[in-house]
């Protein structure tokens, strides 16, 4: 379990994450999704006990990260695919960190294995590898110690879409057996696929969470009728309001009940009446991240 509350990062005049709250429960993987510059890394680093808050706190199962004796066995964090020291090969790499978190040694070739870097990958040196295998070593390395919560900000990057299945499969499964997931991206499609729920981030500030469904909820029903003028009409009178999408659908600002007993006493033959889908919480992500709330985006 994370627990994020009234979380505040001010750099000089500059409040890059404002009062951040949201809680990761287990068995579950959290998106933390946002635009470039939104707030992801500092949330995550705060989390971690790298960046000092200048308000609120952070917790992992009760406990700010730094007074965990052995983090690496509690929480394994990927912030920087980057970081690792780059003469060192991957296989020196996850073993040296095995021998500081006590772990078996055995481990390393199982990491190496579940990660998918061969034999050969593992004998190379870190300055060697493409940004994918250092994410793949990163996230090796963030479950070495068989922790419960995984931390990881924006793991895709670098992964080309096999490995992006890759991933989502590994930290399903993680979540699966009860671990805790917060990953971040910047874009929606990486996360939505895995993401039990999400928090929306923009402008340092939480502007949506909750599931896709929550999310989408109250963004409206897709509509198409055969007669497409004559349904608008209808709606429209009935007081709904609706959008017009490229392919002469409408998104109506209603539920599915409402919209159908409109169009049938108007007469309005349909043809298709659904939530809207994928383009209408790609449309309200983009809405929400433009710095504004959930309610006027969503009217
Ligand atoms: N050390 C720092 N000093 C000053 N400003 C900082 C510092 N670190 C981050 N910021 C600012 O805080 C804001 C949030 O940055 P952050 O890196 O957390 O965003 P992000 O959502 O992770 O974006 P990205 O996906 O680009 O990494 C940005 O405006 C950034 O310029």
């Amino acid at each position: 379990m994370i627990s994020v509350e009234h979380l505040t990062k001010r750099y000089g005049a500059h409040t890059a994450v404002d009062g951040v709250t949201f809680a990761c429960e287990p068995g579950t993987v959290t998106g933390f999704l946002g635009p470039n510059g939104a707030g992801k890394s500092t949330t995550m680093r705060m989390i971690c006990g790298l960046t000092p808050p200048s308000g609120g706190s952070a917790t992992v199962h009760g406990v700010p990260y730094r007074r965990l004796p052995n983090p690496g066995r509690e929480i394994g964090v990927l912030l920087d695919a980057s970081a690792q020291h780059p003469g060192r090969t991957g296989r020196e790499v996850l073993g040296l960190a095995a021998q500081t978190m006590g772990v078996d040694r055995r481990r390393v070739g199982e990491l190496l294995d579940l990660v998918g870097l061969n034999a050969t990958a593992a004998k190379r040196r870190v300055r060697a590898y493409s940004l994918g295998m250092r994410q793949r070593l990163g996230i090796a390395l963030a479950m070495l110690g068989d922790p419960r919560v995984l931390i990881l900000d924006e793991p895709a990057n670098g992964l080309d879409p096999e490995g992006i299945f890759w991933m989502r499969g590994v930290l399903r499964d993680f979540a699966d057996r009860g671990g805790t997931v917060l990953l971040s991206s910047h874009l929606l499609r990486e996360v939505e696929a895995v993401a039990d729920r999400l928090v929306v981030i923009g402008g340092g500030r939480v502007v949506a969470s909750g599931t896709k469904d929550e999310l989408l909820a109250g963004s409206g029903v897709r509509v198409r009728g055969l007669e497409p003028e004559k349904l608008e009409w209808a709606l429209t009178t009935a007081g709904v309001p609706v959008t017009r999408t490229a392919d002469g659908a409408l998104v109506a600002q209603a539920d599915a009940e409402t919209v159908g007993r409109v169009a049938a006493a108007a007469g309005a033959v349909l043809l298709e009446l659904r939530p809207a889908d994928d383009g209408g919480l790609e449309q309200l992500f983009l809405t929400l991240t433009a710095g504004r709330t959930v309610k006027e985006a969503v009217k």
